[in-house]
């Protein structure tokens, strides 16, 4: 057992999908996994081994924002070997054509979190994805048909933020989308020498003011975690 995963040595497959709700993670391995077994409820923050197409693939809820995405991750790759990652998630469109229910791919990921800041201490870190698994991905969408958009997260630490005038930048810059993981994920994985990438689901736009409903959320999670389970079986 680590500090917060209470599974032993093994229970773990190295190849590891991430949503920030722990009720997503369950939903996931219930839905699309044999052989399930909990491994994990420490906190609530369900995790989930089972077989995909005969493969070993883990589901591990990450709460949400950084801090609380980096204990689970940290805890992944330094004490069960995870080699894979893959944020399944949500997020708000920051550009008019990242429509409601479109995918997002964070090929990188901006932040306004110290985090890197503190450990790169003057330079500015570019968290980004896994070119194979971004690659992976992208395959199966354009086989899937999917609305998908490959570009520029941006990991907030403030889902209600203080400034929300600076998002205008993001937009006008091109970043497509925020959510509060992405930054964190990609940056640990580079330091373990490990695969990751994030791909999170429109549930809003921030410019034009639409919003799913939730039963709207949670179909196009189906779509997402299926392309992710197709990419990382590949
Ligand atoms: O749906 P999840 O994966 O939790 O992702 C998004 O939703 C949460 C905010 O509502 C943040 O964790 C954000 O990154
Ligand atoms: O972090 C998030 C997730 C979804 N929508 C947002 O606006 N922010």
């Amino acid at each position: 057992m680590s500090t917060h995963i209470a599974a032993a040595p093994g229970e773990i497959a190295e190849t590891v999908l991430l949503p920030g709700d722990p009720l997503r993670a369950e939903w996931i391995a219930k839905t699309y996994l044999d052989d399930v077994t909990c491994y994990t409820q420490v906190r609530n923050m369900l995790g989930f081994t089972g077989t995909y197409r005969g493969r070993r693939i883990s589901v591990q809820g990450t709460g949400m924002g950084q801090p609380s995405i980096s204990i689970y991750v940290h805890e992944l790759l330094a004490e069960y070997g995870a080699k894979t990652l893959v944020r399944v998630g949500s997020c708000g469109g920051l550009l008019a054509d990242v429509a409601i229910r479109d995918l997002v791919i964070g090929i990188s990921a901006a932040t306004d979190s110290s985090i890197n800041a503190l450990a790169f201490d003057g330079f500015h870190y570019a968290p980004a994805a896994d070119f194979s698994l971004v690659r992976a991905y992208v395959e199966k969408a354009e086989a899937a048909g999917a609305r998908y958009h490959v570009g520029q997260l941006f990991s907030t630490d403030s889902f209600y933020h203080a400034r929300p005038e600076l998002r205008d930048r993001l937009t006008e810059y091109g970043v497509m989308a925020v959510e509060m993981e992405a930054a964190a994920l990609y940056t640990l994985a580079a330091k373990f020498g490990a695969r990751a990438m994030a791909v999170c689901t429109v549930s809003d736009n921030l410019v034009t003011g639409e919003e799913t409903s939730a039963d709207e959320r949670e179909r196009t999670f189906a779509q997402m975690v299926e392309l992710a389970l197709d990419a990382v079986a590949a």
